[in-house]
């Protein structure tokens, strides 16, 4: 997963996934702009797997956290990275399951099928606890993301997952057991995570521990 080679970047401008766009405004009557990226909202889901006492996560190579951690090098009108000093490791990162809304179905629908397709179980729509949504950013893109909580068993595992191969995605589903998890809130930076992560833990560790034995 983490054998990133011929890295290459370019402007774009013509993306299906984002639309990077410039805003111009007046507020209280002075003009301003403000570059920012439209995009689509999302859903993301914290796992638990009451057979392991673990929480289910989702390991990928992010382009866009890579380049952040990377020197681009320009090449006319391009850029380019060399991996022998960015190794793709810089890419991988820890998630709950998460999927982008670009379908016209309900948000518990998207998320049940984004467990099943990245994590292999199939959960039951009622199963499916909606937490709270907040915005994934606010400088630069304001998407909305809903997360939701669901305890799954080790019979409702139907396929490894690993994500829509179709689409070429390459997905490690990794068990972490809830004695371990703690630290990944705030201990280990070292581990590269979004926020959204760090908040379903704490959610988990002041709503839900008391229910499991650990
Ligand atoms: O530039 C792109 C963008 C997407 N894809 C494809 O589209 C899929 C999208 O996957 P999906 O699982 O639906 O969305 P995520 O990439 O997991 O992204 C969601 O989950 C992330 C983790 O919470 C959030 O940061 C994002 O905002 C949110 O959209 C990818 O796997 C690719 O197959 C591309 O090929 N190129
Ligand atoms: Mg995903």
């Amino acid at each position: 997963m983490d054998n990133v080679t011929d890295v290459t970047v370019s402007p774009c401008s013509d993306s299906a996934y984002i639309k990077p766009l410039r805003v111009f405004y007046k507020q209280n009557g002075v003009s301003k702009t403000w570059d920012a990226v439209k995009s689509h909202d999302s859903v993301c889901i914290l796992l638990f797997n009451k057979s392991t006492e673990s929480f289910v996560f989702v390991k990928q190579f992010r382009p866009a956290i890579y380049i952040q951690k990377s020197e681009l090098q320009k090449h006319e009108d391009h850029w380019k990275i060399d991996t022998g000093k960015y190794p793709g490791e810089l890419g991988i990162t820890y998630e709950l399951c998460a999927g982008i809304v670009d379908k016209d179905k309900n948000l518990d629908v998207i998320a049940q099928e984004e467990i099943l397709e990245e994590c292999g179980f199939q959960v039951p729509l009622e199963k499916l606890q909606r937490i709270t949504s907040y915005r994934s950013g606010v400088g630069t893109n304001g998407a909305l993301q809903t997360i939701f909580y669901a305890e799954v068993t080790g019979e409702m595992r139907v396929t490894e997952g690993g994500g829509n191969h179709h689409e070429g995605e390459l997905i490690d589903v990794v068990e972490v057991p809830v004695k371990e998890s703690r630290r990944l809130i705030l201990d280990d930076e070292n581990v590269t995570k979004p926020v959204g992560l760090m908040f379903a833990l704490l959610w988990f560790y002041e709503n839900k521990h008391g229910a499991c034995s650990t």
